[in-house]
């Protein structure tokens, strides 16, 4: 079969590429080989229940897996008395509290395999939650090591994961389709605009953003729309609006068939407290659940766990459980499941490090595991206190870190790997310096160490703070992948794509299908849409129905037959959907029937050719897909895209060597690398502005500075510096506090700012300082004035100019806050929220918000049509009118 994509190579010269490329975890839905509720396999199952020992003769032996299977006895090996201990445990619940790199996640793992090389469960009774995709396939792939392949049909998986596949079977029972659409995070938000738009919300009082944060943190605590309308008293307009906002946007998602990320979790809690016969069927095939990461887990994710393995009544007698669960499902299964069945609970593990929970913004609450005895009354806890991963000087610095954090369990991290090589702090002058430091590092590692750019990994704690290091790398010929930042799936061109394929899957979809009414551009205005969706309204139909009976809208002839073409055109690939087409071809198809990859390729801005190319790696991604499920449908696929995760992107290894990983300090929970850098210690960078003045926000800054430091195995880097840009704003950024707690002998300064150096910086600023005149916008950049100007000047080599005034007399001695020596303040307007200005080049505009104070005072100004522009007053031609 010929594709659109023949004559072009493939991104990165292989043929499919990483985003998206491994998409594990998930199994396309309906292609499970056991159904959960009562028929076939599942009932084969239970009728073959017999005692323990004998339960798997009947297995089909692994023709070709010659491997001898470990025993029960190699599993345990190796581990040390606290693993092992987790790993035999029977009966009760049990809680695996520990610290990073103590062998949670190894414990699981072997956990599992020990339970199947003592048949004493069956893979297809095995739920295993983890917190990324990547991870559940790791896990599911050192299952299979250590089992061999009939670990294939365990459920491993991430909540979401696991939640899709069960809302897609059991749809029926809450009225939905199985081809339901999965909105993510922008797609939610977009939906959120649209609603806010249509209840006339003033977006400035009322943020559609801010509505979308607030709806998800309700679906997370299950609050719903009607639950929260209830709540509200009638004085609070705010909540009024969000309340009707909440309620139209559930409205929207209904009549789209879709559901956004929350609603997975929620849905699924909803229809197992709602039908107790699904409910026991689930809870009869899952006989262990085991959940990783559980310290980042939710309320609606904690009461999913609780739902799906049920919860002991109280005195339950643990020595039993295991005799009485035998009977107990001979006994529901008798009665073909009835519900109220006296079904015991089904084994839970949860493992967790409640110093490293880093979701709170997203609901994630510690209180799951401090409370997880509380909740589960027959609990067993384990603490794992030997730490397997880093060196000691490293376990020092993560251990005096997070040591300062108030109310939680104090815990002792050791290893028995030595000392190591001390920590390596640097203090540079700039972001772009900072990068550069990185970069020679990695090199010098490279030829004095033998250290692979696989081996090394580069942190942030915002993703914004990548390109820098990105710019560098590049120039340095360094290979590396960020992770997360602009991620593939939020390309715009590959949003239209996707788009395509929802419109096509699922006609409900009114985002979707009113994303690509005019994309590529077929004069279809806003007009139109409002005319398409003022009668679907009316019509009491979807808006899609609206595009297919165009003619009864009015439209004026020339949108009419616009209108006529695109209705046609889904109509199109919708057939190539039921006469089988595979979704490979489909995207295809939509590509080029729509014109939109024709438009691409006419064009002569270059970064339409590169949208050409992500196109063709989602082209890769789609018959990847097709190679791997040759049965799997649009649906399936455009699951798996929904749910791909930042952490999935991380690459292959290439050709053995690997490239450098940059990612943002959440995506790196989990991981170990050789190799770690830990960027921009600076205090307002990380920990990060907006928690310096809230006792609890700094202390998950910490508990994100912990997770940093134990990622790293043998080397651990520490960077900052003393000027950082960030929306083209240069600031001063006193250490990071973090850096304060660290023990002196376990860190050893490369690069420390020395008191003359300060003095000169000083000096500099005060005579030698940028001419004023400039301006920045948020977009632009301060480079010119910074980071390649100091780029390579390391050393000293003469006075380095500053357009902060402020300059370090507390930087290099820990002193906090910004200094505002340097005499510009003067020369600074001073201006109000609401003030009017006038600007040389962008004319007139209306001050919006300000930041900083004195030289570092910035002002979000709106200058109408030139647009909303962030600018350093200091250098700004901006007078106060
Ligand atoms: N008993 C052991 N013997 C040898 N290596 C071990 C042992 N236990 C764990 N490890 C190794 O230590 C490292 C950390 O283990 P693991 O990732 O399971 O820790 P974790 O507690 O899950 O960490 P985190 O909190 O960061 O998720 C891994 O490389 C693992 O293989
Ligand atoms: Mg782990």
């Amino acid at each position: 079969m010929t594709t659109l994509f023949e004559n072009l190579p493939l991104p990165g010269g292989r043929g499919v590429t990483a985003p998206g490329a491994a998409l594990p975890g998930i199994v396309p839905a309906g292609r499970d080989a056991s159904p959960p509720d009562g028929t076939e396999e599942h009932a084969g199952e239970l009728a073959g229940r017999r005692p323990v020992a004998s339960a798997r003769e009947g297995e089909p032996a692994h023709p070709g897996d010659a491997r001898r299977r470990p025993s029960p006895e190699d599993l345990v090996e190796g581990l040390n008395p606290q693993q092992r201990a987790a790993v035999e445990h029977r009966g009760g619940p049990l809680l695996i509290v520990a610290g990073a790199g103590s062998g949670k996640t190894r414990v699981l793992t072997h956990r599992i395999a020990h339970l199947l090389a003592t048949r004493e469960a069956r893979p297809g009774e095995i739920l295993a939650i983890t917190f990324t995709n990547k991870a559940a396939a790791e896990m599911r792939e050192r299952v299979e090591q250590l089992v061999g392949p009939a670990a294939r049909t365990m459920w491993v998986s991430t909540f979401h994961s696991a939640c899709v596949r069960i809302l897609r079977r059991e749809h029926a029972a809450l009225g939905m389709r199985s081809s339901f659409s999965i909105y993510d995070a922008a797609d939610s938000q977009r939906l959120m605009q649209l609603v806010c738009r249509s209840l006339d919300l003033d977006p400035k009082r009322y943020p559609p953003k801010a509505f979308s944060h607030k709806v998800s943190d309700l679906k997370n605590e299950l609050i719903d729309a009607e639950d929260f309308a209830a709540t509200v008293s009638d004085s609070n307009a705010f909540d009024q609006a969000l309340a009707s906002a909440y309620r139209s946007y559930t409205q929207r998602l209904q009549q789209a068939h879709a559901l956004d990320f929350d609603d997975l979790i929620g849905r699924t809690v909803h229809l197992l407290r709602t039908f107790p016969a699904i409910r026991e069927s689930y809870r009869r095939r899952f006989r262990h659940v085991l959940v990783d990461e559980y310290q980042d887990t939710n309320h609606a994710q904690y009461v999913l766990v609780r739902e799906l393995a049920g919860v002991a009544s109280e005195g339950w007698d643990v020595r039993e459980r295991a005799q009485a669960d035998w009977a107990a499902v001979d006994e529901t299964s008798e009665q073909g499941g009835a519900p109220g069945a006296a079904l015991p609970p089904a084994q839970l593990t949860v493992v967790g490090d409640a110093d490293q929970s880093i979701y709170a913004f997203r609901g994630a609450t510690i209180r799951n595991i401090l409370e997880f005895e509380e909740d589960y009354p027959d609990a067993r806890t384990i603490l794992l206190e030997q730490n397997y991963r880093s060196t000691q000087n490293i376990l020092n610095a993560a251990n005096a870190v997070i040591a300062r954090n108030s109310g939680r369990r104090a815990k002792n991290l050791w290893t028995a790997e030595g000392a190591g090589p001390r920590i390596v702090g640097y203090v540079a002058d700039s972001d772009h310096d900072e990068s550069r430091f990185v970069a020679d590092e990695i090199d010098r590692l490279g030829d004095s160490d033998g250290v692979k750019p696989g081996d090394v990994a580069v942190f942030y704690r915002t993703n914004a703070q990548s390109r820098s290091l990105e710019e560098v790398l590049i120039r340095a010929g360094i290979p590396y992948k960020v992770v997360g930042g602009t991620r593939f799936y939020e390309r715009r061109e590959i949003k239209d794509a996707i788009a395509y394929l929802h419109a096509v899957a699922n006609p409900d979809d009114a985002v979707n299908v009113r994303r690509i009414l005019n994309v590529p551009k077929r004069g279809l205005g806003d007009r139109t849409e409002g005319q398409l969706a003022w009668f679907a309204e009316r019509e009491r139909i979807s808006f899609a129905a609206a595009v297919e009976r165009h003619e009864e809208v009015g439209l004026p002839t020339r949108a009419a037959t616009a209108v006529a073409r695109f209705a046609e055109l889904l109509a199109g690939l919708r057939a190539m959907v039921d006469g089988g087409s595979s979704p490979a071809e489909i995207l295809d198809a939509a590509l080029d029937r729509s014109g939109y990859l024709a438009e691409l390729r006419a064009s002569d801005d270059p970064q339409d050719a590169s949208r050409v190319e992500n196109l063709a790696e989602l082209h890769a991604v789609a018959a990847e897909f097709r190679d791997a499920a040759p049965d799997g449908t649009l649906v399936d696929f455009l699951e798996r895209v929904s749910l791909v995760a930042d952490a999935d992107q991380i690459p292959l290894d290439d050709g053995g060597r690997g490239v450098v990983t940059l990612m943002t300090v959440h995506t790196a929970k989990g991981l170990e690398f050789p190799v770690v850098f830990v960027t921009g210690l600076e205090d307002g960078t990380f920990p990060h502005q907006r928690s310096l003045a809230d006792p609890e926000e700094l202390s998950e800054e910490r508990r994100l500075a912990y997770v940093a430091l134990t990622r790293a195995r043998q080397r651990l880097y520490l960077t900052r510096a003393a000027v950082r840009t960030s929306f083209g704003v240069p600031n001063q950024l006193p250490a990071s506090r973090f850096i304060d707690d660290i023990p002196r002998e376990s860190l050893e300064w490369r690069r420390e700012e020395s008191a003359t150096e300060a003095m000169r910086r000083g000096w500099a600023a005060g005579h030698g300082g940028r001419s004023r005149g400039g301006d920045h916008d948020g977009d632009g950049d301060f480079a010119p004035a910074f980071g390649s100007g100091s780029r390579g000047e390391r050393g000293g080599t003469g006075p380095r100019t500053r357009a902060d005034g402020g300059v370090g007399a507390g930087t290099g001695g820990g002193a906090r806050g910004v200094s505002e020596r340097g005499g510009a303040a003067a020369d600074v307007p001073s201006l109000a929220v609401g003030d009017r200005v006038t600007h040389d080049s962008y004319g007139l505009g209306t001050v919006v918000a300000l930041e900083g104070a004195g030289a570092s005072s910035v002002a979000k100004i709106d200058f109408g049509g030139a647009g909303t522009k962030r600018l350093l007053l200091r250098y700004s031609p901006v007078t106060k009118l």
